[in-house]
């Protein structure tokens, strides 16, 4: 097996999916929901693939489609951290509905009253340190959160973010990974917070992929979540033949969910990472690697390092994603 579970006795890591539902982030919010390892304390969420209001309502309506309205959803900043109200919506991606266009009924539960970044300093100061946020959108919440309080990163366990290109293009432009690109400067900010933050970028993502092979093997399964998975992938593989020439489709948010599960699939370098904020370059991230030591002060000198993941074992993070999603209740 891919992964161990939790040994008696042994805490289950508390998690919170910062999360723009998408067909990628509901397998992650699935195998996460399929993690023993794992207590989903709630979701928060934000603009990206679909805007803040899509993105609640699809929040609200995968945990009811498994059963686990238990879970609170607390709503996100429906702008960016500048206030910005033009955003990039990556609906080709998703559909316009962000799942898939199955137009599925709406959800009948509701938001918790308080805002995602509300919400993420109170679970924060509930369990001090102990709290991971994986972050699958662009990470304006998360800035919120440390403006709100700024003694956040601190109190937060982990952040473990979906962002970035490492060392590789973007998939917005040659630049920008989308979520990064969505809200640079909160990205900047979460960056150089001081939080413990691991990155996973499109560099480790782009080599995890759900092969078509895999897809009739999920199509075979019983188990509730593969049979809602396989009603939305469809149009995620057409999109990802159409703009990537492949064949299967990157499985963004549910590698980096598994980088929270069982970090040791991954390994990782540390260094300071700044956000490009301006010109052609907009939503860059760039990694000091400090193999080098500069003759003068730069935008990354005495800034707080976060790791980036630089190899993956693709196939036991598939292996891993595909076995919890298959699983029977
Ligand atoms: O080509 C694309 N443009 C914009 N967003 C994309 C594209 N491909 C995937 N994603 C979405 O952006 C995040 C990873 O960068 C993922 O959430 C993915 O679904």
């Amino acid at each position: 097996m891919a992964a161990s579970a939790v040994k008696p006795g042994e805490e289950k890591k508390k998690v919170i999916i910062d999360t723009d539902p998408g067909i990628d982030d509901a397998m992650a919010i699935f195998v996460a929901l399929r993690s023993p390892e794992l207590e989903l304390l709630g979701l928060t969420t934000i603009f990206g693939n679909v805007y803040t209001t899509l993105a609640t309502r699809n929040a609200l309506h995968l945990l009811e489609a498994v059963g686990r309205s238990d879970i609170p959803v607390a709503e996100g900043s429906h702008v960016t951290i500048k206030k910005a109200t033009k955003l990039r919506i990556a609906s080709f991606v998703h559909g316009s509905d962000g799942l898939g266009n199955q137009n599925f009924p709406p959800p009948t539960g509701k938001p918790v009253e308080q805002s995602a970044a509300t919400f993420l300093v109170e679970q924060a100061n509930l369990y001090p340190g102990q709290v991971t946020v994986v972050a699958l959108g662009p990470l304006t919440n998360l800035a919120l959160a440390i403006e709100l309080d700024p003694s956040f990163p601190e109190k937060i366990g982990q952040i473990v973010i979906l962002g970035g290109a490492y060392s590789v293009n973007g998939n917005v432009n040659p630049a920008a990974e989308a979520n990064i690109f969505g809200d640079p400067e909160a990205a900047d900010i979460v960056f150089t917070s001081g939080a413990d933050v691991l990155a996973v970028g499109i560099n480790i993502t782009h080599q995890v992929v759900l092969s078509d092979a895999d897809m009739k093997k999920l199509e075979q399964s019983d188990s509730k979540y593969a049979r809602y998975l396989c009603k939305i992938l469809g149009l995620y593989f057409n999109y990802h033949k159409d703009a990537y020439f492949t064949k299967g489709v990157y499985l963004h948010d549910p590698a980096t969910l598994v980088a929270a599960v069982n970090p040791s699939l991954m390994t990782y370098t540390e260094g300071v990472v700044r956000v490009q904020t301006v010109g052609i370059t907009r939503g860059l991230t760039v990694f000091d690697n400090t193999k080098k030591r500069y003759g003068e002060i730069t935008a990354w000198s005495d800034k707080p390092t976060v790791k980036v993941a630089v190899t993956v074992d693709a196939p036991a993070v598939v292996e891993m994603i595909m076995q919890r999603l298959m699983m029977d209740d």
